[in-house]
């Protein structure tokens, strides 16, 4: 039997961080992938989702130059080529996460499905092996929901969504989270129609609500049709297409279904009891170190991780910052402690949707939130003279003036998030962001100036004025 320092379960962004480190510091790394390398994120997440919302805001862009005077002729879109663009753009960053870079590095690579058999030992495909050391990496999958009449329907998810051949005449999105909304705005402005159904009372429902009705705005605009507080109760066949019966007694159908309703832990086939992993339907359970406290040798990271207290959360970077906590619990022994007070999550429509740290309604439930500052992007320079004016910049402070909490709904919100986390994570005041200098004309110039909302009636008080005339007769 091979014997392993670390043997990784899955070769996704949470995988391929552990053992990319691991290989680093000279262990002796397996990494067991049963599918593609790359793993959601690479081949059915992020980059198909985000390389078709760039086409969607090309079309968009060329529908809408007329308005800043630049004619264009009638806007076409070629699927094939928008596929094209999609295919490129995993092509283009594949290499990254190959088997031949990985091998390179000196991570061995087994491509086949993994399952525990003991403990401390793994059976994947003809191989078996014994670790020191594991990482359970094996993420999660979209949610299929038992409604009566879908299991003979062909539904989409985010592993079949990228390979339609034709444009979907009509697409139906169950579902109104990050997935159904980023894919609802692309579908739109390439043209397609498409209707999201969403059981809450309202799409993005953990996102502040005065963000998500301006978004909801623009995707309307889009020509995005919504049904909230709406669920569905079954599904069946509609011709060529689909149909959803839902709980007020409407019907809707459209020719494709596309199930946005959340992620589940890939838990199936590991057989975690074999290693005496707990686990349940949120995912691997281990503490704040990402260590499972039922076998001491294994570690969870990634989607399929559910630290104590905090649970799972679904994305590219939580995976690399799980891979932090992993260098420090395992490697080094240290002691180590996730926290997810200033992550950032963005919804990548046009407006951005970005949050980083706590939602004004968060803070108010922690009794964080003393005063909450806004600036609207209609009022920010850069805005105007480029024509944009859906957007806002909320900024959530606590009794401290530190801040917990940005809210920022603007183009390309989420390449200014990190100015935010880096606040949270510190501890800095407001003041930090009020004294910074920020090249003019840009839109972070908003989030200082909601932050000089802090300080401007504070400054401007009469007993202040008093004192600065006093100052001034000074000689
Ligand atoms: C449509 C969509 C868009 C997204 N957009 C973003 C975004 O813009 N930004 C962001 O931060 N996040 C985004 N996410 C989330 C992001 O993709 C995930 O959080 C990330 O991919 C999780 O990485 P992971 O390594 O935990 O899991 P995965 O990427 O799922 O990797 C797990 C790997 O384990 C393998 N595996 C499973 N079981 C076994 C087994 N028994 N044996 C061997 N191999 C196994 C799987 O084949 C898979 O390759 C998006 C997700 C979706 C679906
Ligand atoms: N830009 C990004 O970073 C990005 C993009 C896409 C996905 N992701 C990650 O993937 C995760 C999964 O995304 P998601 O959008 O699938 O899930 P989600 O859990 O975020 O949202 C699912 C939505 O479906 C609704 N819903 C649940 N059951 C329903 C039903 N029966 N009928 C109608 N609506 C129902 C929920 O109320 C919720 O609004 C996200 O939470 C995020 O972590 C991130």
């Amino acid at each position: 039997m091979d014997r392993y320092d670390i043997a990784i379960i899955g070769a996704g962004a949470a995988g391929l961080s552990v053992a990319a480190i691991g290989a680093a510091f000279g262990l002796k790394v397996v990494l067991i992938e049963r599918g593609a390398m790359g793993g959601d994120c690479l081949n059915y997440g992020c980059v198909p989702s985000k390389a078709m919302l760039a086409a969607g805001h090309a079309a968009a862009a060329a529908r809408d130059a007329g308005r800043f005077g630049v004619r264009t002729g009638p806007v076409t879109v070629d699927w094939a080529a928008m596929r094209a663009h999609v295919r490129g753009a995993i092509a283009a960053i594949a290499p990254n996460d190959s088997i031949a870079r990985f091998q390179g590095m000196g991570v061995e690579v087994i491509q086949a499905a993994a399952h525990f058999t003991a403990p401390d030992e793994i059976e994947a495909g003809t191989r078996r092996l014994r670790f020191r050391r594991c990482v359970i990496a094996a993420g999660s999958a979209a949610v299929v929901p038992d409604l009566p009449g879908l299991s003979g329907l062909p539904f989409l998810t985010n592993e079949t969504l990228f390979e339609l051949e034709s444009p979907p005449e009509h697409l139906l999105i169950l579902g109104g989270g990050p997935i159904g909304i980023e894919m609802a705005q692309a579908h739109a402005r390439l043209g397609c129609a498409v209707t999201v159904i969403e059981a809450a009372e309202s799409i993005m429902g953990r996102e502040d609500p005065e963000a998500v009705a301006a978004l909801r705005t623009a995707l309307a605009r889009d020509g995005v049709a919504f049904i909230e507080g709406v669920a569905a109760t079954g599904a069946e066949p509609d011709g060529e297409g689909v149909a959803l019966l839902l709980a007020d007694g409407s019907r809707i159908a459209g020719s494709h279904l596309l199930l946005a309703l959340g992620r589940a832990p890939r838990l199936a086939g590991l057989d975690l009891p074999a290693a005496g992993v707990e686990a349940s339907k949120r995912g691997v359970a281990v503490g704040r170190d990402l260590r499972s406290r039922s076998n001491r040798r294994i570690w969870a990271s990634g989607d399929i991780a559910d630290p104590a207290g905090i649970g799972p959360r679904a994305f590219t970077h939580v995976a690399s910052q799980h891979a932090g906590i992993i260098v420090q619990s395992m490697f080094f022994r240290l002691p180590a402690r996730l926290s997810y007070a200033a992550l950032p999550r963005v919804t990548y429509c046009d407006p951005e949707l970005a949050q980083i740290g706590l939602t004004e309604a968060e803070a108010r439930a922690e009794g964080r939130c003393a005063e909450v500052l806004r600036w609207p992007l209609g009022e920010n320079d850069r805005a105007v003279a480029e024509g944009i004016e859906a957007g806002i910049v909320k900024l959530v402070v606590d009794a401290r003036a530190r801040l917990v909490g940005a809210t920022v709904l603007a183009p390309r919100a989420g390449d200014w998030a990190g100015i935010f986390g880096l606040m949270i994570a510190r501890g800095h005041k407001l003041s930090a962001l009020a004294q910074l200098v920020l090249p003019y004309p840009s839109l972070p110039e908003a989030a200082k100036r909601a932050a000089g909302e802090y300080y401007g009636p504070r400054l401007l008080r009469p007993a202040i004025k008093r004192l600065v005339a006093w100052l001034m007769r000074l000689p």
